[in-house]
C-alpha cells in the first residue's frame, strides 16, 4: 500500500520507518528539507496513485489547519486525509466538512506511544466513517502494537481525538500521583532509598504501569532529579479534557488538579499565595515573609 505522510518529527519520522518496515511505500514531506522525501505537498500528491491516503502528523492547531487547507486544494474526490496529531476533537468535524465538500474523506486518529512507538507500536484511537477507516486498515495494522489491543475504531469523526484527549487527561492525573508520592517519600528520613521503592513497585503491585517503569528509568538517570527544574509545559489535551468536563457537568477533580499543578509549576512565586499570606496577616496577625531585595 502507498501512503503520504506529512510531518516527520519525533512521531512522523519513526512512523514512516515502522510503516516501511511493514512493506508499504511511504512518501514523506516535512517543511524541513533534511527530513523530507519530496520538495513540497504538490510533489507528494503527484507521487501517490489515486485514490490516495495522506496522514498528517504536524503540531495541532495552525500547522494542521494549513496542511489540511493545502491538501484540500491538491487532493481529489475519493482520497482520504488522516489527522494523527493531537488535534482538538472540535477541529475534526470542521476538517471533515471542508474536505467532504470536495468528496475527500477524513479520519481522526489519536496516536499514543511517543518516541517508543517505533519499537513498541503506536496505540490508535480512530474516528470516522467505516468505509474510510476500513481502507486504512493495512496502515493501522503496521502502526499498532502487536497483540489484540492498541487499536479502536471509537466512533464517528472526532471520536478518535476525543478518546485520545481523555487518555491524556488520565495520563496527567497518573503522572501527578506518581510525582506526589515520590516527593513525599523523598521527604521522610526513614525511607533511605526511594528509587528502590519505586523499582520494587514495578512487579506485583496494584500501581505497576508503564508510567511507573518510565519513572524508574528517569530515577536511574538522575536519582533525585537534581538536574531538572520543577517546570512542566502542557500542550492542550489536559485543558480540553477539563473544558469538556465542564460542558458535560462531569466532575474531574484529579485531572483538573493535575492540570493546575502544571500551571503552578511555571510560576516563580505565587501571586495567590501572597493574597493568602496578606489576609492571614490582616485577620490574625499571622507572620508573613517579605520578598528579598
Ligand atoms: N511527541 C509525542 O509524544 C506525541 C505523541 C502522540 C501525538 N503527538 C502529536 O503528533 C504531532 C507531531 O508531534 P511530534 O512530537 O512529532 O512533533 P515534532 O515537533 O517533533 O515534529 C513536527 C514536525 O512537523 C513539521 N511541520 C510543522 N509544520 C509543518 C507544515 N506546515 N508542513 C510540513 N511539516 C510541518 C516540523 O518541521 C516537524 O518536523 C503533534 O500533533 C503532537 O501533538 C505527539
Ligand atoms: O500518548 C502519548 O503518546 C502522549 O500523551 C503524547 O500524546 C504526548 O507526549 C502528549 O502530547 C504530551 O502532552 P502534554 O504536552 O499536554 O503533556
Amino acid at each position: 500500500m502507498q501512503i503520504g505522510l506529512i510531518g516527520l518529527g519525533k512521531m512522523g519520522g519513526n512512523m514512516r520507518e515502522r510503516i516501511r518496515l511493514a512493506g508499504h511505500t511511504v512518501v514523506g514531506y516535512d517543511r524541513s528539507p533534511d527530513l523530507s522525501d519530496v520538495k513540497d505537498l504538490t510533489e507528494l500528491v503527484e507521487q501517490l496513485q489515486a485514490p490516495r491516503i495522506v496522514w498528517v502528523m504536524v503540531p495541532a492547531g495552525a500547522a494542521t489547519q494549513s496542511v489540511v487547507d493545502e491538501l484540500g486544494g491538491l487532493l481529489e474526490a475519493g482520497d482520504v486525509v488522516v489527522d494523527g496529531g493531537n488535534s482538538r476533537w472540535t477541529d475534526d468535524e470542521k476538517h471533515a466538512a471542508e474536505l467532504g465538500a470536495k468528496g475527500i474523506g477524513f479520519v481522526d486518529a489519536g496516536v499514543s506511544g511517543g518516541v517508543w512507538g517505533l519499537q513498541n507500536g503506536y496505540a490508535l484511537m480512530v474516528g470516522g466513517d467505516k468505509e474510510h477507516v476500513e481502507r486504512l486498515q493495512p496502515i493501522f495494522e503496521a502502526l499498532k502494537p502487536e497483540g489484540p489491543y492498541g487499536y479502536v475504531h471509537a466512533g464517528k469523526v472526532g471520536a478518535g481525538h476525543f478518546s485520545k484527549m481523555v487518555h491524556n487527561g488520565i495520563e496527567y492525573a497518573m503522572m501527578q500521583a506518581y510525582a506526589e508520592g515520590w516527593e513525599l517519600l523523598e521527604k521522610v528520613d526513614s525511607v533511605e532509598n526511594v528509587r528502590e521503592v519505586y523499582r520494587s513497585w514495578q512487579d506485583g503491585t496494584v500501581i505497576r504501569s508503564w508510567l511507573l517503569d518510565l519513572a524508574v528509568n528517569a530515577l536511574d538517570e538522575d536519582e533525585h532529579l537534581d538536574k531538572l527544574r520543577g517546570w512542566a509545559q502542557d500542550s492542550g489535551e489536559g485543558r480540553w479534557t477539563v473544558e469538556a468536563a465542564v460542558d458535560h457537568a462531569v466532575p474531574l477533580p484529579a485531572i483538573t488538579a493535575s492540570l493546575f499543578a502544571r500551571f503552578a509549576s511555571r510560576q516563580d512565586d505565587s501571586p495567590q499565595m501572597k493574597m493568602i499570606a496578606a489576609l492571614r496577616n490582616q485577620f490574625g496577625g499571622h507572620a508573613v515573609e517579605s520578598t528579598k531585595e
